[in-house]
């Protein structure tokens, strides 16, 4: 074990500061700001110049304090002995159906970025990973062509692509072959070198196969004397009952904390920031409670169809693909207690107990909806059954509103609105806070008629154009005595020049580094599915008729009724958003 014991020291003194760690090793913080602002020391970042490592200390004596004038004070810890050792560690990530889709898009695109960033180790390898015949070379030139990412108009961008090409390689091979991950354990071997082996898989691959390419990777390709851990993507299952055969199926071969289920929304900066503002902000968390907010709204929307997805989509629905998972997993963060710390264990049981003192939701209480086509403007958009691979007859839903409540003593009470849709007008995923009315307003008169559109709304734009507003009352200047509804408006893309990495940069970059606060824990899953498994077999076995709506609107009527039932109206509708 190293033991690291600054005191007293500045943050910049700090970064430097050590006792028994090796001279080129400095400290590099990319959460630096967390940890003052927790008083904890849950990381420390390692940095050599070209690689940054986050290691948890073993041991810390205490809290770290500021002290006067920005002076840091903290404890001594003690730092677990491969932190310091990263010379002779290595980590190796395979993408699993690294042919597909999500790997080109996303996957790919985001491993350069990391290391464009210098958030990379300093001896890593790229394994790619599926059934198509493909070289190295071919692999390199697919990789290269989808690099289009938000790195790729920087400086250097065309070296560093060269550079990190020449660290991904490709190995053919079947998802239920033990030989074939046999011949892909070799490859990583010679690649490793002797070093300490990491290896991370990314299951980039159909449902279906998952379990195949899991026993495969853990029983003739798993690190011999590293760690190894396996991302696991959406979807988990279809209902409580096959997610909870998937999840067994999974822990045959590998132990929970070794499984690092996806939800890309819990990457997205926005959702990120959602614990900062609220616990970190006087002014929010007292208002935090069915005392003050009158209802919350968690909005997605896509201004496309299900294109090129039908296949996958027909056989889950909007509820299955939005809600059940991203959606749900942000109003948990929204509405749980506050964690003892902010460790992955204490936030994710958190997050279970405030799923568990959910409602299940009932039928009555979701609104479905399928898009139709639409001509606008000469041009014809598609009905979502013109999709070759969704048959004629589905009911499948591509809309859903639903409304949601959690019955604890904190939010008896409020309704929990979600609405997500596919082929509507506009694109967003927002959460909407809207607050009660001012009791007793002496402005009440000059409001005008009605009240709920003057009451307090904050609004968390998760996508696009990252924005946090607060809709307060205000005196439009004059001689006159009126009132006009302005927003306190911190706009990320003018507050901060600094570009925002991608979700799947965030949650590779953690599962790399083996922080697991951003992943779904079995028990948080089975909560979730158990919220909507009766209602998704209820619609399904009763046939429930979607309200069919035109590609490009605004969806179906009856996500307002939903909404007027529980006297809410949408935030996202109307002049003023
Ligand atoms: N695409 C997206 O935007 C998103 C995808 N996901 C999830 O990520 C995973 C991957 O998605 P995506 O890349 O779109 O998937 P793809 O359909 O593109 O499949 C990925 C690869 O898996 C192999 N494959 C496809 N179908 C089969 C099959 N029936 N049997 C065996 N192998 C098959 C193919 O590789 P080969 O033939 O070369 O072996 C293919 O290139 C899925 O679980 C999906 O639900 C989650 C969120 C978003
Ligand atoms: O998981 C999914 O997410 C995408 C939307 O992701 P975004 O980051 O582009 O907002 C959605 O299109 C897809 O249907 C769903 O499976």
């Amino acid at each position: 074990m190293a033991t690291f014991s600054p005191s007293s020291s500045s943050s910049s003194s700090l970064l430097h500061q050590r006792t028994s760690i090796p001279p080129k090793q400095c400290y590099y913080s990319r959460k630096f700001s967390l940890q003052q602002s927790t008083k904890r020391v849950s990381a420390i970042h390692l940095h050599d110049g070209a690689s940054t490592k986050k290691v948890s200390p073993v041991k810390a004596d205490g809290p770290a304090t500021i002290l006067k004038d920005g002076i840091l004070s903290m404890p001594s810890v003690t730092l677990p002995e491969e932190a310091i050792d990263e010379e002779n560690s290595t980590v190796s990530i395979t993408v699993v159906g690294a042919s597909g889709d999500l790997a080109k898009k996303k996957i790919f695109p985001a491993l350069f970025a990391l290391y464009y960033e210098g958030y990379l180790p300093k001896h890593f390898t790229i394994f790619g990973y599926a059934r198509s015949k493909m070289s190295d070379a071919e692999l390199r030139t697919m990789v290269s062509k989808t690099l289009t990412c938000r790195i790729d108009q920087r400086e250097n961008c065309g070296e560093k692509m060269d550079r990190f090409l020449e660290r991904c390689f490709y190995h053919p091979g079947q998802y239920d072959s033990q030989q074939n991950f046999l011949e892909l354990d070799k490859k990583l071997k010679e690649h490793e070198d002797g070093r300490v082996a990491n290896r991370l898989f990314y299951l980039s691959i159909p449902p279906n196969i998952f379990i195949d390419a899991v026993k495969c990777a853990s029983t003739s390709a798993s690190a011999a004397n590293g760690w190894t851990r396996v991302i696991v993507e959406k979807p988990f299952g279809r209902d409580s009952e096959s997610s909870a055969a998937l999840t067994r199926s999974l822990k045959q071969y590998l132990d929970e904390d070794q499984i690092f289920r996806i939800d890309h929304y819990l990457g997205k900066e926005l959702v990120e920031n959602l614990s900062v503002l609220r616990f970190s902000n006087l002014i929010f968390e007292p208002l935090w409670s069915r005392q003050y907010i009158r209802n919350v709204q968690f909005i997605f929307a896509e201004d496309f169809g299900t294109e090129g997805r039908g296949g996958y989509f027909d056989n889950y629905g909007i509820i299955r693909d939005i809600m059940q998972n991203h959606l749900l997993q942000i109003l948990a963060l929204f509405a749980m207690e506050t964690p003892v710390s902010l460790d992955a264990e204490d936030i994710r049981n958190e997050k279970v107990k405030v799923l568990r003192s959910m409602r299940p939701l009932r039928v009555e209480d979701v609104v479905t909806g399928q898009y139709k086509s639409h001509t606008r403007g000469g041009v014809k958009y598609p009905a979502y059954t013109d999709d070759k691979t969704v048959p004629n007859d589905s009911l499948t839903p591509t809309f859903a509103a639903a409304a949601l409540f959690i019955d604890n003593a904190r939010w008896d009470g409020v309704p929990f609105l979600m609405k997500a849709g596919k082929a509507l007008h506009d694109r967003r995923a927002e959460i909407r806070v809207q607050f009660r009315h001012v009791p007793g307003n002496l402005y009440n008169k000059n409001i005008g008629t009605d009240l709920d559109e003057a009451t307090n709304e904050l609004v968390i734009r998760v996508q696009p154009d990252e924005a946090i507003y607060l809709k307060i009352n205000n005196k439009v200047p004059g001689l006159g005595m009126r009132l006009d509804r302005s927003n306190l408006n911190l706009l990320y893309a003018a507050r901060y020049a600094k570009e925002i990495p991608d979700a799947y940069e965030r949650l590779l970059l953690d599962a790399i580094e083996g922080e697991r606060r951003l992943f779904i824990r079995s028990d948080e899953l089975d909560a979730a599915w158990s919220l909507f498994t009766p209602v998704l077999k209820e619609l399904e076995e009763k046939k429930v008729l979607p309200e069919y709506y035109p590609y490009g609107s605004r969806g179906p009527v009856g996500s307002h009724y939903l909404a007027a039932r529980y006297k809410v109206r949408w935030g996202d509708v109307g002049s003023e958003q």
